[in-house]
């Protein structure tokens, strides 16, 4: 997406790592549930229960719409995906289970960049 204006080695370096971070969970195994928006049309109730909607396709029109001034803007919006998903769907269930198992992968690698 367009470059910041005058971007900082952090901006440049945050940036990187949400879009090798993004890039990572869209090709997940356990992705399915969440590359687009929950649709509000077949599934009863969602839209009354969730009140902040998000989704890896939102995340990245985001991204490359210089929509994060920061790492932590973009991290709090892959949470909200996985705090969504155990909201709304039981643990012990297919969309459940990708959920816990796609929020454990991404503490586990953007630890990892950091740690870098
Ligand atoms: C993430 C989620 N949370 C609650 C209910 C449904 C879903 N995802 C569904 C499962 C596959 C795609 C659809 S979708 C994203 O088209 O609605």
């Amino acid at each position: 997406c367009a470059k910041m204006p005058k971007p900082s080695q952090d901006n440049d370096r945050d940036l990187t790592f949400c879009r090798i971070l993004l890039a990572e969970l869209e090709d997940h195994h356990d992705a399915w549930p969440f590359l687009n928006p929950v649709n509000i049309k077949t599934v009863p109730g969602y839209r009354k229960v969730i009140k902040k909607p998000m989704d890896f396709s939102t995340i990245r029109e985001k991204l490359c719409s210089c929509q994060y001034q920061n790492l932590e803007m973009f991290i709090i919006d892959v949470n909200l995906v996985f705090d969504n998903c155990e909201k709304f769907n039981e643990d012990n269930s297919e969309i459940g289970r990708a959920g816990h198992n796609m929020r454990k992968f991404f503490e586990r690698r953007w630890t990892e960049l950091l740690k870098s």
